[in-house]
């Protein structure tokens, strides 16, 4: 592999279960992996077993119990993301590290087209610029143009989804995480979905995706990681 994007050492979460006698569980248990860019990593195994956990420390959603998770970042050179300022994790957020979690959190009143945007124009960019790009995603994302000006609220469960999904993309991150980006979607959608991830991939990104979809999805990673 050339030189990682993203280096994953001994990296291990627990959780401290408050409500059932303050027991803990530790289900990200020394986990090392590594992707470069370009490179597609799907990381697959049964439910519960902290695959979203990884993503989330990745993100910095979740403070990593111990180990090290080293970011070959633009602004800041390599970094350790488990031990970065958060206002170094927000500004990567920003501008390099995209998360698209399973389901999308919608602000009520806001029109599809502001929800996409909204990646950049917290870059600073302004509303005509932004909306033009928001424009030619939504119809990349096969979002009819009756429903731009709706809110995505009213919108169904695969149109909600393609909106998350814009979103992570739309300000071209290096590294994206995607948590079952094909989950919930039927067929035709799902390969309108694919061709967006592969096109990021072949404009350098690295992707790591959580999936069930090993037939689907699955045919289109670099590599495939079993995590048991
Ligand atoms: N914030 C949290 N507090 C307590 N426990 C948590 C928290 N987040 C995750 N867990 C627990 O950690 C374990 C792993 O969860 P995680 O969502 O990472 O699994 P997963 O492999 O992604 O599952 P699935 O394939 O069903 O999405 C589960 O037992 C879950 O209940």
């Amino acid at each position: 592999m050339s030189h990682p994007l993203l280096e994953i050492r001994n990296l291990h979460k627990s959780f401290t279960l408050h409500l059932i006698d303050g027991r803990e569980i530790t289900p990200v248990r020394n986990v090392n992996l590594s992707i470069a860019a370009g490179e597609h990593l799907l990381i697959y195994g049964r439910s519960g077993m902290g695959k979203t956990s990884i993503l989330k420390c990745i993100y910095r959603t979740y403070l990593p119990t111990s180990g090290q998770i080293w970011f070959d970042s633009h602004q800041f050179g390599r970094i350790d993301l488990s031990r970065a300022a958060e206002s170094v994790i927000l500004s990567l957020r920003e501008r390099e590290i995209g998360f698209c979690s399973q389901f999308l959190r919608v602000l009520p009143r806001v029109s599809a087209l502001d929800t996409l945007c909204e990646p950049l124009y917290r870059q600073g960019m302004d509303r005509a610029t932004a909306q033009e790009i928001g424009r030619e995603w939504l119809q990349r994302l096969s979002i009819s143009p009756a429903l731009w000006q709706a809110s995505p609220l009213t919108f169904s469960g695969g149109e909600q989804q393609r909106i998350n999904l814009g979103r992570a993309f739309i300000a071209r991150p290096r590294l994206l995480l995607l948590d079952e980006p094909t989950a919930s979607l039927d067929e035709a959608t799902k390969q309108v979905v694919i061709a967006m991830i592969r096109a990021a991939q072949s404009e350098g990104a690295a992707i790591i995706s959580v999936s069930h979809d090993l037939a689907g999805l699955g045919a289109h990673t670099t590599r495939q990681w079993t995590f048991a």
